[in-house]
């Protein structure tokens, strides 16, 4: 595996890469559910490229930029064992050499709801980086998971829109044996933090079980989120796949973030509605 943090030196290992290129985007702090991105772009690619950067431009003045995890020397560890080809951990000058960026990729206004409406500015800062970094890396494919199911979704729309050739690909959520999502902020969770945030993944299985049987899943959630009120609840949402309207059949996405103690999770379930 190359690791590189220029410009030029991902040019060259870029230039090196043969057969169909598979990007896989992380801001570090490797996890099974990372992991589970780069086993599929090994399985489905011929060279896997990794990036690692905490992207400033996505944290809000009162977000955790300067305590998110960074643990470099296990992510490489992990990255080589899963034969990824190349990592590209880039300091923050060589992706903002020119500092804060004056233009920004705008989300439009399904990147105002959800995630975006708790944290105004998020997708723009998102959507800027991702297409930094695809200009950079200049992949066939690229995989993110569908635990970040809205920025999945806003990620695909910017590809149709802005005409560039990258197949968007989504890989299933993985989770811990109970069920909570894995994530780099759970290493946040003091253990009976670790505990209510079972509430999150609890209420959307509740949720799609309740719509399965043609009842309400929100009110169904929101009676899982009654039971602990030390989690406090952001937003829990049904809609269509693809963030729109809940439909009255059908395939439809029940999505949900809150608050476990100084920790904001988020969790999305697909729910089939009779
Ligand atoms: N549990 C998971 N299952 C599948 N994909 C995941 C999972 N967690 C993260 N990913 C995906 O990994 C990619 C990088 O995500 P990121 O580095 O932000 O990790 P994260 O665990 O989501 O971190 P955070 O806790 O900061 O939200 C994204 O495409 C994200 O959707
Ligand atoms: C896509 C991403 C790497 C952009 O910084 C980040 O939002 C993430 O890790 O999901
Ligand atoms: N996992 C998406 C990136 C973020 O929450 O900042």
């Amino acid at each position: 595996m190359r690791v590189v943090g220029t410009r030029p030196e991902l040019a060259a290992a870029r230039a090196s890469s043969s057969g169909t290129v598979a990007v896989v985007m992380t801001m570090g702090a490797l996890h099974e559910g990372h992991a589970a991105l780069l086993r599929t772009a090994r399985a489905e690619a011929d060279t896997v490229l990794l990036t690692i950067f905490v992207n400033p431009l996505q944290f809000g003045p009162n977000e955790d930029f300067d305590r998110y995890p960074r643990t470099m020397d296990a992510d490489l560890a992990l990255a080589r064992s899963i034969g990824v080809d190349v990592a590209f951990t880039p300091p923050r000058e060589v992706m903002y050499p020119h500092g804060e960026p004056v233009v920004r990729v705008n989300p439009g206004p399904a990147g105002e709801l959800y995630e975006g409406a708790s944290r105004p500015g998020f997708f723009h800062g998102v959507l800027t980086v991702v297409n930094k970094l695809f200009q950079l890396t200049r992949p066939d494919v690229a995989y993110f998971g569908e635990k970040d199911y809205q920025q999945l979704g806003l990620i695909r729309a910017m590809a149709r829109d802005f005409d560039l050739p990258i197949d968007v690909r989504g890989v299933p959520t993985v989770r811990e044996a109970d069920g909570l999502a894995l994530s780099s902020r759970n290493r946040y969770l003091a253990p009976a933090e670790r505990s209510a945030a079972l509430t999150l993944s609890r209420a959307l299985r509740a949720g799609a079980s309740a719509a399965a049987e043609g009842a309400d899943a929100v009110a169904a959630g929101l009676a899982v989120f009654a039971e602990t009120p030390e989690v406090k609840l952001d937003y829990l949402v049904l809609t269509d796949p693809l963030l729109g309207p809940a439909p009255a059949h059908g395939p439809a996405r029940l999505l949900t973030a809150a608050w476990v103690g100084a920790t904001r999770l988020i969790d999305n379930v697909e729910v089939q509605l009779p």
